[in-house]
């Protein structure tokens, strides 16, 4: 008998791991799943409860576990002009996201000691529409702050193999590495790469003459060769830890059979868990869109790594749908509009669009035949995987937390300045017209977003240990 705080979400396309069927899903008075039904046995549960149970139903709206995505740049505190924790989680409910995972650079200070998440936390407090976690960073010679960082609940590291764009977060070398190894052993936290590395040999031709307005100028300083080198170092160190990797933002198609190589060996040592310890994510602007149609003087489409040509792209959708990729993120890494100038090389490398990465993934996904429930399977349990959060987050199963939307898939709609809640619009995604519409979105059962509107204040949980 289910008690009379229940709530029974119902929908004729519920999408689970095992794929859509028409049911139900339960969830008790603490906004967690109880269980997931059949219509059948939703209705004989509503006739043996007669009036006691609060019933949502969607119709025909897809109802799906709350997307989760792991790669945010809240940049507060410290660059709060860029972004800040109440814009970027309401962006994020908009977008049926229902947990973020904020990355540890571009806030002042960065997330690199226990001291510096602790201010990060307390910025964080109060102001969070979403729940939130946190990546830790490593960077040369914090090597002793690592595991402190474990305990406090960061999902796990982040560090760079080349500048990161910011004074603050140097990056590092083989050497910074190896020490960060030896901080991380036993202890299940996963350390991911930003994989771009210049080599010796490397051909930098000058830029004097070039068009730096013209985004190929940027494209030529950033060759997928930087990726490639930089996944060869991190496959070179394997041998050396058990600890897990990851690749964040994939760009380059050509570093993926690299990417399996690195999983094979590990597989060979026997390395048991998720992949084998090294996974890999990309990101919707690498999937939906192609250096050929990026206009002159946009740096709004300026990321790193950069967005390549559409046979890269159409290599990354067959690499996800073979299962080589493991999940797809944002990299949501906003600033002022000041910083995006028409000279591509000085601009700002980031890409704004955290609210609209459903809708961009569907919007491609549908043309390539896919289901709902590879929205799922890439943008919820994958990211929870990688984050150690699987117990809690990712997909509707009994135990987990009640992270709901209401998903319609057929509805179409126009990103406009209106509709982005991102603290600053510009985004290479203004006047497109996007499939899939979020309808609802619920934090542990409750509705924190319906048809544009925000609702309730900001009670989202940062997934922390007591800090
Ligand atoms: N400092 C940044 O935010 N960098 C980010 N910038 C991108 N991706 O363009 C990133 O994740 O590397
Ligand atoms: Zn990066
Ligand atoms: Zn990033």
């Amino acid at each position: 008998m289910a008690s009379s705080d229940c709530q029974l979400f119902l929908s004729r396309r519920l999408v689970t791991e095992s794929g859509v069927s028409d049911g139900g899903v339960l969830v008790n008075g603490s906004g967690v799943i109880d269980s997931i039904l059949t219509r059948d046995e939703a209705e004989r549960l509503l006739v043996q409860n007669a009036g006691t149970i609060k019933v949502v139903d969607g119709g025909s709206l897809a109802l799906l576990a709350g997307v989760v995505d792991s790669h945010v740049h809240v940049n507060e505190p410290g660059r709060t002009a860029w972004e800040g924790f109440r814009t970027a989680t309401a962006a994020a409910a908009a977008g049926g996201i229902t947990t973020i995972v904020d990355m540890p650079l571009n806030s002042i200070p960065p997330t690199t000691t226990l001291e510096n998440l602790r201010i990060k936390a307390a910025s964080a407090k109060g102001n969070i529409y979403t729940d939130v976690g946190f990546w830790g960073g490593v960077i040369p010679e914090n090597q002793d702050s690592l595991r402190d960082l474990v305990k406090a609940g960061v999902v796990g590291f982040k560090c760079f193999l080349c500048p990161s764009g910011v004074d603050e977060f140097p990056n590092v070398g083989p050497e910074d590495l190896i020490k960060a190894f030896q901080a991380l052993e036993g202890t299940g936290s996963v350390l991911a790469f930003h994989a771009e590395m210049d080599c010796e040999g490397t051909v930098t031709s000058s830029n004097a003459t070039k068009d730096l307005a013209e985004y190929a100028t940027y494209l030529e300083s950033r060759p997928p060769d930087m990726e490639l080198n930089a996944v060869s170092l991190i496959k070179s160190l394997l041998p050396k830890t058990n600890v897990r990797v990851h690749i964040v933002h994939v760009s380059s198609a050509a570093v993926v059979p690299l990417l399996e190589d690195a999983r094979d060996s590990r597989r060979q040592g026997c390395h048991g868990g998720w992949r084998h310890g090294v996974t890999a994510e990309t990101c919707h602007h690498y999937l939906s869109l192609s250096s050929e149609h990026i206009p002159r003087g946009h740096s709004e489409f300026k990321c790193a790594p950069p967005i390549r040509d559409n046979q890269n792209k159409e290599k990354l959708w067959q690499y996800l749908l073979e299962d080589k990729l493991d999940l797809v993120v944002s990299d949501h890494s906003p600033c002022t509009p000041d910083l995006k100038c028409a000279n591509n090389l000085e601009a700002w490398g980031g890409i704004s669009s955290v609210q609209f990465g459903l809708p961009l993934f569907w919007t491609s996904a549908v043309t390539r035949g896919l289901g709902l429930e590879h929205i799922t399977r890439f943008l919820s349990m994958g990211p929870a995987n990688l984050c150690g959060l699987q117990h809690r987050k990712g997909s509707l199963k009994p135990g987990l937390d009640a992270d709901l939307i209401f998903f319609d898939p057929e509805a179409t709609f126009v990103v406009t300045v209106e509709k982005i809640r991102h603290k600053n619009k510009l985004t290479p995604y203004l006047g497109k017209e996007l499939r899939g519409v979020v309808k609802k979105t619920y934090l542990r059962g409750r509705l924190i977003y319906s048809e544009g509107d925000i609702i309730g204040d900001p009670k989202g949980n940062m997934l922390l240990n007591n800090i």
